[in-house]
């Protein structure tokens, strides 16, 4: 990932790096001038002055254009990752999506990208300070070799100390953002659970002092012992800096014909060399941390191939039967090393048929309506449309024959259908039919709120599946969160309705008073087919009777 960023923004990197490199340089010159005109005569001075302040001029502008290019840099690298990583996620098939799961994703999109673009905005930093340091060290060379030595070692001895603590504060300081992790659970709980709280003392005590108030505790020690170990390191590389130039000053001076030039350079190069040295300490693990993120973007990305949903199929449009032959589906449960099987499953669909699929929680009918839909190509046997078998590059086109309202369905905020002229008008009259016109508007092909219940916004989401006006139409217990009169509504106008328009009609539910109003119904246990094709209802949806 880190190569494939850096090679396509090769052009702009260089530039960045290149006003890096110069505004290093132009540090060192700039404190070499300061050094000379302090020991320097008033002539000598005055003709150096345009010097210096050309010197100036040059720095301010290599560090703003520098600093500008690796931030837009940045910004880019930032863009680019979420693209590729969102292209991937909405491009991979989604039981692959499901086993990479979204805490991962989400991951990947937000941390893990921006310790990725952190690294663009360190780089200058690093460049620049490598230069002033290395720049620095060959100017004190210059002033005195034995110095110099002398120098290196204080720096090696302060930038050991320096890196040994700061690890150890970095350790802590992690360990406290993984506490505050689960302390921010913690508050949600709070929050979310008052209910249950104040209905039970004990529990109420348990969790506050317990749950809650050891994680606070946590959080407040950890974060106290990190930052007193960054206080540590950096009063140890103060103490360091100020014992060079004792040293220097008191011991080490000769009394040589230019001694005040070369004690007063030394000062100065050290105390103006401590702050990038400080700044390649701190940003250094950054590419450490830059490398790892990358990597791990690289496994999740690995992990979801790109391309394989979006196919060139031509789409599909009419339905006049759908067959399930010897289908299977498989999902494996690590923590009880076993699996559940869903099929063989044989059933068939044609339009203008509402087939209800019952059965009892986890016989596997959200995952049999997957199946049917196209979300899980068949593991075993085959789909025929229309008398054609679907093959593996024509899923996409087949799940555009679909409109489901799954149970844990997501409602996007904007109507994203193809455009058409009455969709605001042709929305407002499916609220109105739902009853939900006081409360919610299409505007602007646009829901004007889902401030709303469960069950409203469920209602929305079949004005969705109404919009859509695909040929089959699936409803994982959509009536499960509505009230009686809305049950009424659904199993007695909407489905009889769908049926009129000629859409075929997959409803999973457990409302068994409804049962009879089904077409078809078909039953399943353990992800076996019961009834097949068999169990036909007394009363068929065409003459809707009332709800018993
Ligand atoms: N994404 C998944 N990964 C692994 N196992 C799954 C997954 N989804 C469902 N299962 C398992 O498959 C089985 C069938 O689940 P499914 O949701 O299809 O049943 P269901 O009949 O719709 O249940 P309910 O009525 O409770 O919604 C269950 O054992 C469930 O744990």
């Amino acid at each position: 990932m880190l190569p494939y960023l850096i090679r396509r923004t090769r052009g702009l990197m260089t530039a960045a790096a290149l006003a890096s490199i110069l505004s290093g340089l132009f540090s060192v010159l700039l404190i070499a001038q300061i050094n000379a005109a302090l020991n320097s005569d008033a002539a000598s001075r005055a003709n150096a002055a345009w010097g210096f302040a050309g010197i100036a001029v040059a720095l301010m502008v290599c560090r703003m254009v520098s600093t500008a290019l690796f931030e837009r840099l940045g910004q880019r690298a930032l863009a680019e990752l979420r693209s590729f990583v969102a292209q991937c996620v909405a491009e991979t098939p989604f039981a692959q999506f499901e086993r990479v799961g979204s805490a991962r994703i989400q991951s990947a999109l937000t941390e893990h990208s921006n310790n990725v673009a952190v690294l663009f905005v360190s780089l200058p930093v690093i460049l620049t300070n490598t230069v002033i340091v290395v720049g620095c060290l060959g100017y004190l060379a210059m002033l005195s070799w034995q110095v110099f030595l002398f120098a290196l070692g204080v720096i090696g001895l302060g930038a050991v100390g320096y890196h040994l603590v700061h690890l150890r504060a970095i350790h802590y300081l992690q360990d406290a953002s993984s506490e505050q992790d689960r302390l921010f659970g913690h508050f949600r709980a709070l929050t979310d659970g008052a209910k249950e709280l104040r209905l039970h003392q004990r529990k109420s005590r348990v969790f506050m002092d317990q749950i809650l108030g050891e994680s606070v505790e946590g959080v407040r020690r950890l974060r106290t012992y990190g930052m007193s170990l960054f206080v540590i390191s950096t009063s140890w590389g103060q103490f360091l800096m100020y014992a060079f130039i004792g040293l220097v000053l008191f011991v080490l001076a000769g009394d040589g014909p230019n001694q005040t030039q070369v004690m007063t350079g030394f000062a100065l190069v050290f105390v103006f060399m401590v702050t990038p040295l400080e700044g390649l300490l701190i940003n250094i693990p950054r590419i450490n941390m830059a490398r790892v993120a990358a990597s791990r973007i690289d496994d999740i990305t690995r992990e979801m191939p790109q391309g394989q949903e979006r196919q060139a199929s031509p789409r599909v449009s009419d339905l006049q039967r759908l067959e399930l032959r010897d289908v299977t589906h498989q999902y494996y449960h690590e923590q009880s090393d076993d699996f559940f099987e869903l099929g063989p499953i044989n059933l068939s669909f044609t339009p203008g048929e509402v087939v209800f699929l019952v059965g009892g929680n986890g016989s596997g009918k959200t995952t049999l309506a997957k199946v049917v839909v196209g979300l899980y190509p068949p593991e075993g046997g085959e789909v025929l449309l229309n008398g054609e078998r679907v093959e593996a590059d024509g899923w996409d086109a087949y799940r555009q024959l679909f409109s489901v309202v799954f149970s844990d369905f997501h409602l996007f905020e904007r109507l994203l259908e193809a455009p058409r002229e009455d969709l605001d008008e042709e929305g407002n009259r499916l609220v109105a039919k739902l009853h939900l016109q006081h409360k919610v508007r299409v505007e602007n092909g646009a829901f004007t709120t889902q401030a709303l219940s469960q069950g409203q916004r469920k209602r929305l989401a079949l004005v969705v599946a109404y919009l859509e006006d695909r040929p089959f139409l699936v409803f994982d217990e959509w009536a499960a969160d509505q009230d009686p009169l809305f049950k009424e509504v659904f199993y007695c106008e909407v489905l009889p309705e769908l049926k009129r328009m000629g859409k075929a009609v997959l409803v999973i539910t457990h409302d068994d008073s409804y049962f009879h109003l089904a077409d078809r119904l078909v039953r399943l246990e353990s992800g076996k087919l019961l009834t097949a094709e068999s169990e036909i209802a007394e009363e068929p949806l065409a003459e809707p009777s009332p709800a018993t």
